[in-house]
């Protein structure tokens, strides 16, 4: 098997919890997957002089995928909000993301306005937020090759982050992929 091959091949399907990831990974990675803090701030940090950008690739309703409704604790059949972007440094994405929330509790947050400003960015400020469990996975978004970009994924991981306001209560299921792009950029091992 080649280089590329290998790096491309999933070790385990579907999502697992973190800790049951871990002899797999490299303590670089861990260092990058286990993070629980705003990840857009990480990524500015480790690219340095590159400039970051949030790249919107799609945002609007949709259907959740099975996975995400189950994670999510909602019906498959419930319309949600959907926000797919890649975080990229210096126009090179690094880290895809899909980020899923019921329909119903997006009204009147200020998510529908983000546009290409980071979630974290918003995310990070509200008060109260809880992070629940994080998840891995070694399998590629789909996504991401609908929208052209090819990069293999080194790690992706999930958690789904609850906070209330005075519009309601928000649960929000946010996974980020890290791309081969991004271990290449900066040395990192392939898993
Ligand atoms: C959740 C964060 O937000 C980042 C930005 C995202 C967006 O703009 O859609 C999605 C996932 C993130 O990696 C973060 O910074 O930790």
């Amino acid at each position: 098997m080649t280089a590329a091959a290998f790096r491309q091949t999933p070790l385990f399907s579907r999502w697992r919890p973190i800790d049951a990831a871990r002899p797999a990974m490299s303590a670089s990675w861990w260092q990058w997957v286990a993070s629980t803090d705003s990840l857009t701030a990480r990524l500015m940090v480790a690219g340095g002089e590159k400039p970051f950008r949030v790249r919107l690739l799609r945002q609007g309703v949709g259907w959740p995928r099975q996975d995400e409704a189950q994670a999510l604790g909602i019906g498959a059949k419930r319309y949600a909000w959907l926000r797919e972007v890649a975080l990229c440094l210096d126009g090179t994405p690094w880290v895809v993301a899909r980020s899923v929330a019921p329909l119903s509790q997006v009204k009147g947050q200020r998510l529908e306005c983000l546009g290409e400003r980071s979630l974290g960015s918003w995310l990070f400020r509200q008060p109260g937020l809880v992070r629940g469990p994080l998840e891995v996975t070694t399998h590629s978004p789909q996504f991401a090759s609908v929208n052209g970009i090819q990069e293999g994924c080194a790690w992706g991981r999930r958690s789904v982050f609850y906070h209330g306001c005075k519009h309601g209560s928000l649960s929000l299921l946010v996974q980020e992929y890290f791309l081969t792009a991004m271990a290449d950029d900066l040395g990192l091992p392939s898993r």
